[in-house]
């Protein structure tokens, strides 16, 4: 099951979830096809939940998210591989004290050969701007640094889709827009979560969350005027 131009695509079939006792997003019926996908609305209107599901960190409680065909649920692995996410906080997924040592782990996962590991943790380093960091400890760097290193983590395994929930919030300007040059640059789908209208303006589509529910989804400017006229 491929998107309209052959490519990946994620499919919400009638989702609802639940979190503790309450209902945090209903009625998601979407497919998700395009390259570029902002996600915005306000304080706990469901997207950093919508973000989970996308990659089976969160399970429907109804309905089904799909991945190619994959079901988040059934196929969690094959899932895991095909869908990559970055957290607002590094440390939530930097695992290893050296730079050279986290970006090897997860190829160490899928038993590559040593010197094929090596090769590719070298390569990662110089694509994401980070040559000269193999051996740096991970609690010495700044948080920029940390976030890239954590981006290249992510990369290295080579998802089809990259999801990131909030991924510059605790970053300044100059690293933002290190980070977003480096999201720019990458082949895969990307679906980004922020509160920084800016970052979503040249995007190919953007969802609107409000109380749980997607209200507005469609090109940037409209989706932006609506959040925007939503706030009041
Ligand atoms: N484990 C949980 N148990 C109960 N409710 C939860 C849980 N996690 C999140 N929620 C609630 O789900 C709703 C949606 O939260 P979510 O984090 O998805 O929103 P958000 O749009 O990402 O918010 P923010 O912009 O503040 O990050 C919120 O009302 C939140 O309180």
């Amino acid at each position: 099951m491929a998107g309209p131009d052959g490519g990946p695509m994620i499919v919400f079939a009638g989702v609802r979830l639940d979190r503790g006792d309450r209902t945090v997003l209903s009625g998601l019926d979407l497919t998700l096809a395009e390259r570029r996908i902002g996600v915005i609305g306000a304080n706990g209107s469901g997207k950093s939940s919508f973000a989970r599901l996308l990659n089976g960190l969160l399970l429907p409680s109804r309905g089904s998210v799909t991945i190619d065909g994959l079901d988040t649920r059934r196929d969690a692995k094959a899932v895991r591989r095909k869908v990559g996410f970055l957290f607002q906080n590094p440390d939530n997924q930097i695992v290893y004290p050296t730079v050279g040592e986290d970006l090897a782990f997860g190829l160490k996962g899928r038993k590559l050969p040593e010197a094929e590991i090596a090769g590719k943790v070298r390569a990662t380093l110089r694509r994401f701007g980070l040559d000269g960091f193999h051996d740096r400890l991970v609690h010495e760097l700044s948080g920029g640094e940390r976030q890239m290193v954590a981006l290249a983590g992510v990369m290295i395994l080579k998802p089809e889709w990259l999801v990131l929930d909030e991924p510059t919030t605790l970053l300044d300007r100059r690293n933002t827009q290190r980070i977003m040059e480096a999201v720019g640059g990458l082949d895969q789908h990307v679906v980004l979560v922020t509160h920084d209208l800016s970052l979503v303006e040249s995007f190919d589509r953007v969802l609107v969350f409000d109380a749980g529910a997607v209200v507005a989804d469609g090109p940037p400017a409209m989706a932006i005027d609506a959040y925007l006229r939503l706030l009041g």
